[in-house]
């Protein structure tokens, strides 16, 4: 057999804030894989992510304010064929293989498909893994979206349960029985803060993506139909000015406790008076993360942003609590 001489594509999904970043962060990092192209796709009117994967601006492209398995199918198509153009043009630099992050709402099938149906493409590119992200610490997030969620493993020929360091023993071996249910084919890893073992993506995988049949399925994705939900809504508050930081975080404290559970995805880059760095915010249902300080020369929007993936819960309303606080506060 020759040796396949195309590019291989690792699409790599997982529900709102399951980690994906966090292990492109740690994937990107290492020497097997540092050259690799990335398109990451996101939901919101404006992209983070990013800006978080700390990688020079010519090897990440965003496709943003849409889901990648519907709206932004043809602009991913466009984008790869525009690539592969510009690299024989040697307007871009060398690449050994392009990693797609899709949104936390996407299902990678569709992805995957346009690989393969996509004559042009598939002269270039070859699917190498579609990648899976489980967070055993978020099955309530997961009933939030449980089509776009089990359609997200039941296309991956690899899964990674994540943070596994906030989760108990139950909530991990409840993460693989569901997994289970869907997916019986894929191979399973458990990792935390992105820690897998890098050749897992590095090697080359005789995996062929096909469309899970119903038995492989349980039966259970035939009996769902509409995969987005309608109530999931994705908008972002900016801020023209500095914030006072100890009020925004009594803002945030209690969004968590009032919606917490509703909150599928809140992440964004702010401004807080007196300080020079921009500060990352991020959180997935009642769990934030600590305030982190963007590194020094890391890019950032200039008005503070912050986005929010939420279900049933109006923009207007999270407007109004701060706003409220602000003028109580003053
Ligand atoms: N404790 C813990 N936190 C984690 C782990 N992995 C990710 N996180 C945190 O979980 C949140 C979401 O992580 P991301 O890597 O941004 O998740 P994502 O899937 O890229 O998120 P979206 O693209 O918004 O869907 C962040 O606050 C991370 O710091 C982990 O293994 N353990």
């Amino acid at each position: 057999m020759p040796k396949d001489a195309r590019v291989p594509v690792i699409v790599v999904s997982g529900f709102l804030g399951s980690g994906k970043t966090t292990l492109l962060k740690k994937v990107l990092a290492t020497p097997e894989l540092s050259d690799s192209l990335m398109i990451v796709n996101e939901i919101g009117e404006i992209g983070i992510d990013h800006h978080l994967l700390e990688k020079s601006d010519d090897r990440t492209v965003l496709l943003d304010n849409g889901c990648l398995c519907c709206q932004l199918r043809g602009d991913l198509q466009e984008l790869l064929v525009d690539i592969t153009l510009r690299r024989r043009r040697g307007e871009l630099p060398g690449f050994d293989r392009v990693i797609v992050e899709t949104s936390g709402l996407a299902d990678p099938g569709p992805v995957a498909q346009t690989l393969y149906s996509d004559a042009p493409l598939a002269r270039d590119y070859r699917l190498a893994h579609v990648v899976a992200l489980v967070d055993a610490n978020n099955a309530e997030g997961r009933r939030a979206a449980p089509v776009i969620a089990s359609r997200q493993v039941a296309a991956a020929d690899l899964v990674i349960v994540t943070k596994t360091d906030l989760a108990t023993q139950d909530q991990v071996a409840e993460s693989l029985d569901w997994i289970n249910t869907i997916n019986g084919f894929a191979r399973r890893e458990i990792a935390s803060h992105g820690d897998i073992d890098i050749a897992l993506l590095a090697g080359v995988s005789p995996f062929a993506w096909q469309e899970p049949t119903e038995t492989e399925q349980g039966g259970y994705l035939g009996s769902l139909l509409t995969p987005h939900p309608r109530d999931v809504t994705s908008f972002t508050l900016t801020f023209n000015e500095p914030l006072p930081r100890e009020l925004f975080q009594d803002f945030l404290d209690i969004l968590v406790r009032l919606r917490g559970a509703d909150l599928l995805r809140v992440k964004g880059i702010l401004h807080f008076e007196g300080e020079a760095a921009p500060v990352l915010v991020q959180g997935v249902c009642h769990v934030f993360d600590k305030h982190v300080a963007l590194a020094k020369g890391a890019s950032a929007p200039d008005q503070s942003t912050l986005v929010f993936i939420v279900r049933a819960l109006a923009r207007k309303d999270i407007e109004s609590l701060w706003l409220s606080l602000l003028s109580l506060s003053r």
